[in-house]
């Protein structure tokens, strides 16, 4: 049963409101982390306004941004945008897709949903294929779960399998798709020796092929499209070993990195594609979560479709590992149900009448409306809320890593001076869109210029009389260097730094301030605090009490 609230939100009582509207800044993937060296490109750069909100006794701590503290199935486990903005936004733990897939398949209620059921009539005589990010990152997707599905598969009568992969090295090393594809290979051997012939047919690197998001360039799910669907790519291989290995160029001067490798296709001894798409057939995309993999369910699903010339659109049984836009319910059919997220802060806000400003660039847009509303696209109430999206580049990040900070500064100096908002919620894409590429110099460089926003922003938040809260959603820029697991030191090779090029575990801060009660401080009582309690401080430092289903506020009271 869906859960009830009551929505009218009681003044605090100690908290006023403040005269000026609440800064929520959000600076993605600025972790806090304990390894301050020149590879912390955060701690090696000059950030003179973070530094200094450290310094404010009483109004700046650390808040966990992993692992269980945001809903996901160990404390292994980095954070990323999606558990950390759903957990900012809702101010509630949940259970996260790969907790929920991994529960799936571990009870065997995959196998018995609504979902499996829907693909099982292409077992027999038609081609399964699966669809997805190869990797053990846990941020969009997990091998295990993927060879979980695919032995299910088998097990259940499928007699031919086609796999579509993307190759990481985002949310793992570089290089390592490698290894990846060997122990799918392996997997795929075993499925062989029990009657399924079941084999790669194409892929590609996520950031060009099939894995873009928000719509920021609907030709990179084109690629995709060309080379899962219809067999077409500018590359024609064997096997996939050979495929990635060559695509990687590693002896040239000008080698490719695993999020970049060019989209392929694997041909047989015939020279013809070993698995396109046909009528009949069914498709898993075997990502659990959503952003980017939304774009490619629309053109499998939809019949009226118009972002490019599918050429050919097969009739299948299409499912996704989950239901990835709940509002869209798109796609119709998935294996498991996704975390129903209900109650989230921006629900309250519209409730009582609280006027709510919305900003970032494409990359990151979603991460403050769609996953801060848990999962939910649009608005809440179109009078009280303003979502303004800022075109992002649609180069590699490094090569412009300015990206599109100011422009949000911008609005949200204006947003604030209007004095027609409550709150203004901003997210700045740099430290972790250009920590993401590996490339330290750059990340640095950006992170300065983020710096540079806060404390423009929080000029303005001082002239207007407000309130702040700045913080982020997981580490990435506090990390640049993969290291020794026992000496922390950078890990060097044929001379050079390897880069790491994920997010990290580091914790992230929470910096409060402007004009708030004297004597108001952050709890230091509470080390457990994560990103599920900042709803609840948010709320406090806008004047009222948090509400009741959500995590406690950290704010001592
Ligand atoms: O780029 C992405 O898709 C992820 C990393 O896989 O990053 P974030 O969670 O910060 O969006
Ligand atoms: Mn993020
Ligand atoms: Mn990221």
């Amino acid at each position: 049963m869906a859960a009830t609230y009551d929505f009218a939100l009681k003044p605090h009582p100690t908290i006023p409101k403040p005269e000026g509207p609440l800064l929520v800044c959000v600076l993605d993937g600025y972790g806090e982390n304990p390894i301050q060296d020149e590879y912390n490109a955060i701690f090696s750069s000059k950030t003179p306004t973070t530094d200094a909100l450290k310094e404010v006794p009483g109004r700046w701590r650390t808040i966990k941004a992993h692992g269980k503290a945001v809903g996901l199935p160990s404390d292994d486990d980095m954070g990323n945008s999606e558990v950390g903005h759903n957990a900012l936004g809702a101010g509630q733990l949940i259970d996260q897709g790969a907790s929920l897939v991994d529960n799936a398949l571990r009870t065997g209620s995959m196998f018995s949903g609504e979902g499996w059921q829907y693909i099982t009539p292409s077992f027999a005589n038609n081609t399964l294929h699966f669809i997805g990010l190869l990797s053990d990152g846990g941020v969009h997707s997990r091998t295990d779960q993927l060879f979980g599905c695919l032995r299910g598969a088998a097990a259940r009568g499928a007699k031919r399998i086609r796999l579509h992969i993307l190759t990481d090295g985002r949310d793992v090393p570089d290089g390592s798709s490698l290894k990846f594809i060997e122990e799918l290979e392996g997997v795929l051997k075993e499925l062989g020796e029990q009657g399924c012939d079941a084999k790669i047919a194409s892929g590609g690197g996520r950031m060009g092929v099939t894995m873009d998001r928000y719509e920021a360039d609907w030709n990179i799910v084109k690629k995709g499209w060309e080379a899962h669907v219809l067999g077409e790519a500018p590359h024609y291989f064997k096997d996939a070993l050979t495929a990635v290995k060559t695509l990687r160029k590693e002896d040239s001067d000008k080698p490719v990195s695993d999020q970049w490798l060019d989209s392929f296709v694997i041909v047989g001894e015939d020279n013809n594609p070993v698995g396109t798409v046909q009528d009949g057939d069914a498709v898993v995309i075997f990502n659990f979560r959503a952003d980017r993999v939304i774009e490619m369910s629309k053109a499998l699903e939809y019949a009226e479709f118009d972002k490019f010339d599918r050429k050919r659109w097969p009739q299948t049984r299409f499912v996704g590992m989950m239901q990835y836009d709940g509002d869209l319910k798109l796609p119709a059919r998935y294996l498991v149900p996704p975390p129903a997220i209900s109650g989230t802060s921006g629900e309250f806000l519209a409730k009582n009448g609280l006027r709510t400003f919305v900003c970032s660039e494409t990359q990151k847009f979603g991460h403050v409306t769609f996953f801060w509303n848990g999962n939910r696209s649009g608005y809440f109430d179109e009078e009280l809320e303003t979502y303004v999206e800022i075109p992002s580049d649609t180069v590699p990040f490094n090569e412009a890593p300015d990206m599109k900070a100011r422009e949000i500064c911008e609005a949200g100096k204006e947003a604030l001076r209007s004095g027609k908002y409550d709150q203004v919620r901003i997210n700045f894409a740099n430290p972790d869109m250009v920590g993401h590429t590996g490339d330290l110099e750059a990340t640095r460089h950006c992170c300065e210029l983020v710096d540079q926003c806060v404390k423009e922003l929080l000029e303005v938040v001082k002239e207007v009389k407000g309130r702040y809260l700045v913080t982020s959603d997981h580490g990435n820029a506090d990390d640049m260097a993969q290291r020794d697991k026992k000496t922390k030191q950078a890990i060097v090779q044929e001379g050079k730094v390897v880069p790491l090029t994920s997010h990290t575990l580091a914790p992230v801060p929470l910096a409060i301030g402007g004009e708030l009660p004297e004597g108001l401080q952050l709890r230091d009582d509470f080390p457990e605090g994560g990103l599920a309690n900042v709803a609840s401080t948010i709320f406090n430092l806008m004047g009222y009490e948090a509400p009741s289903h959500m995590e406690p506020s950290l704010i001592k009271q």
